[in-house]
């Protein structure tokens, strides 16, 4: 064993191996009623002399159907070094995880190095002696459990930091194997009996990154930023007593890429996506529940807010507010409250400011909440504030930079002759990337299709650019043909104002006359 080994090099080495052996060659000549003395008394002399603490985590603590989570933990810390250093390896496909999953093997051990110090890792086995019924496999009665040696002077260390250390380092390699979820609520009528949930997911797979989405790179590194600062921003976040968490609004007209940056954003942090559908919250209190039932490492989704509910108006409903009657009983008003609320949506606008940045939203950390919307004037400012939504993105029209990243994507050029024409008319019209995109995917895949591609974008862009004109002429007409029309009513009021002046004054001589 290595730690023996170890250990033996020490002044105490050869006193503490000499007991034992002594104690193990004579134990069996003893009379049965001494040996028990014995074998305290030789433990005890070995404590005094062992320099060495060890721990124990055994991998069923509690009961036999729940692993020990410090078990795991410590299987997932001990992973990458046992794959350099154990023999005997064990390999299985871990609960949540995407890959294999290499720990050692029974009796295996490893070493490991924190601030200069060695620690002594072991896998060990009791085989049980008793004789048991079980459903499980015979080997189920066997107890794993590892054991952690370090020399006695360590023990500050190692009890104030290494295990700390050895958790949070688990912790960070648990989340970089784990296979991750897009996750979608369920309506709240299916979250109550057997293996019920209020969220339903499915393996997250979408290949967009930020290498593959299209927008001006300067834009794009910013963001990228702003992001992996914020992932590592645990300290600071602490440090400023704010709770980790960031808002980001994205906005644009359709098919500018809002749902493609989503997925970008979780393929480079890795994280969960929660894709909160409002519309089937019935009410704020459902809402809490959602939030405090999603994972940390994770971003929350609403797209589309300004369609989602009515949040558009003010934070208390006016009507509500006519209705309330000074000195109405609290009982009777709460009541009436939660009648109304069991009809159809009732998420408030402060509900789901509260759901943003209120108390509750501090209940897990590392989280993205991103909005996304087509029409960004049309929200209340109060949800979309600095604090609220962090992050203002605009996503737009397809610009040059942006087409030149899709022309890489979707054909591997970097550089065509026809790229200049392209820059020129994508500065004069207006055409989304998801349309650019569409163009740009070969039709066939015999001949020159790259070029085929760009001359198809340059057409459409032709005939939209076509499009824009004739629909700007179309406007310019109109508005000639109704400020001809307005002016046409003011000249016929005018006429009509003069003869009523006419006819008051020809009123007025007439009953001077009389
Ligand atoms: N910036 C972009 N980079 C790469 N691909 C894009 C980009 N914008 C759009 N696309 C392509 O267009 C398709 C539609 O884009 P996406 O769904 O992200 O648009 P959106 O802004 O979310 O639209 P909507 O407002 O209708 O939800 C995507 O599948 C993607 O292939
Ligand atoms: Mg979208």
């Amino acid at each position: 064993m290595v730690w023996m080994g170890e250990m033996w090099n020490t002044g105490f080495g050869s006193t503490i191996a000499s007991i034992m052996l002594m104690y193990a060659m004579f134990q069996q000549y003893f009379p049965y009623h001494l040996q028990e003395k014995i074998h305290k008394y030789a433990q005890y002399l070995f404590g005094r002399v062992n320099p060495y603490i060890q721990i124990t985590i055994h991998e069923y603590s509690g009961g036999r159907f729940k692993r020990s989570e410090a078990y795991m933990a410590i299987e997932t810390y001990l992973s990458a070094k046992s794959s350099k250093q154990a023999k005997r390896l064990k390999a299985d496909i871990g609960k949540n995880s995407k890959n294999l999953v290499l720990s050692m093997d029974d009796l295996e051990e490893v070493i490991d190095e924190y601030q200069g110090v060695q620690l002594w890792w072991a896998s060990r086995k009791s085989i049980s002696t008793q004789q048991s019924v079980s459903l499980y496999p015979s080997n189920a009665d066997d107890k794993r459990y590892y054991t952690l040696k370090f020399h006695k002077k360590f023990r500050g260390l190692v009890v104030d930091s290494y295990l700390n250390h050895v958790f949070e380092a688990a912790k960070v390699l648990g989340m970089k194997n784990r296979q991750r979820k897009l996750y979608t609520n369920n309506p709240s009528d299916n979250w109550y009996g057997y293996k019920s949930s209020v969220w339903s997911h499915v393996v997250f797979n979408h290949p967009s990154t930020f290498r593959t989405l299209a927008m001006d790179a300067e834009k794009k590194s910013d963001i990228m930023n702003d992001l992996t600062t914020f992932s590592g921003a645990k300290d600071y976040y602490a440090k400023i007593g704010k709770a980790w968490k960031r808002g980001y609004l994205l906005y644009g007209p359709p098919g500018t890429g809002k749902s493609t940056m989503i997925a970008a954003i979780a393929n480079l942090l890795e994280y969960d996506i929660y894709d909160l559908e409002l519309t089937s919250v019935k009410n704020n209190t459902e809402l809490r529940k959602l939030l405090i039932e999603t994972s940390n490492k994770s971003i929350i989704v609403i797209e589309d807010i300004d369609c989602s509910l009515d949040l558009t108006g003010q934070r208390k409903n006016k009507k509500g507010k006519e209705e309330e009657k000074e000195g109405e009983d609290p009982i009777a008003k709460k009541a009436k409250e939660e009648t109304s609320s069991s009809e159809g949506s009732k998420v408030t606008l402060s509900g789901l400011l509260n759901f943003i940045d209120g108390l509750w939203s501090a209940c897990g950390e590392e989280r993205l909440i991103i909005f996304t919307t087509n029409h960004v004037e049309k929200l209340d400012p109060a949800l979309i504030r600095r604090g609220r939504m962090d992050k203002h993105i605009e996503l737009s029209y397809c610009s040059f930079g942006a087409f030149k990243v899709l022309a890489k994507n979707y054909l591997d050029l970097e550089s065509h002759h026809l790229f200049g024409t392209i820059k020129h008319l994508l500065e004069e019209t207006q055409m989304t990337p998801a349309d650019v995109a569409e163009n740009l995917m070969p039709k066939t895949i015999n001949g020159n299709f790259a070029e085929l591609c760009l001359e198809n974008l340059i057409e459409a862009l032709q005939n939209k650019k076509e499009e824009a004109k004739s629909k700007a002429k179309e406007r310019e007409m109109y508005s000639k043909d109704e400020a001809a029309a307005v002016n046409q009513v003011l000249t016929n009021n005018e006429a009509k104002v003069n003869d009523t002046t006419l006819l008051l004054k020809k009123a007025g001589k007439d009953h001077q006359g009389c």
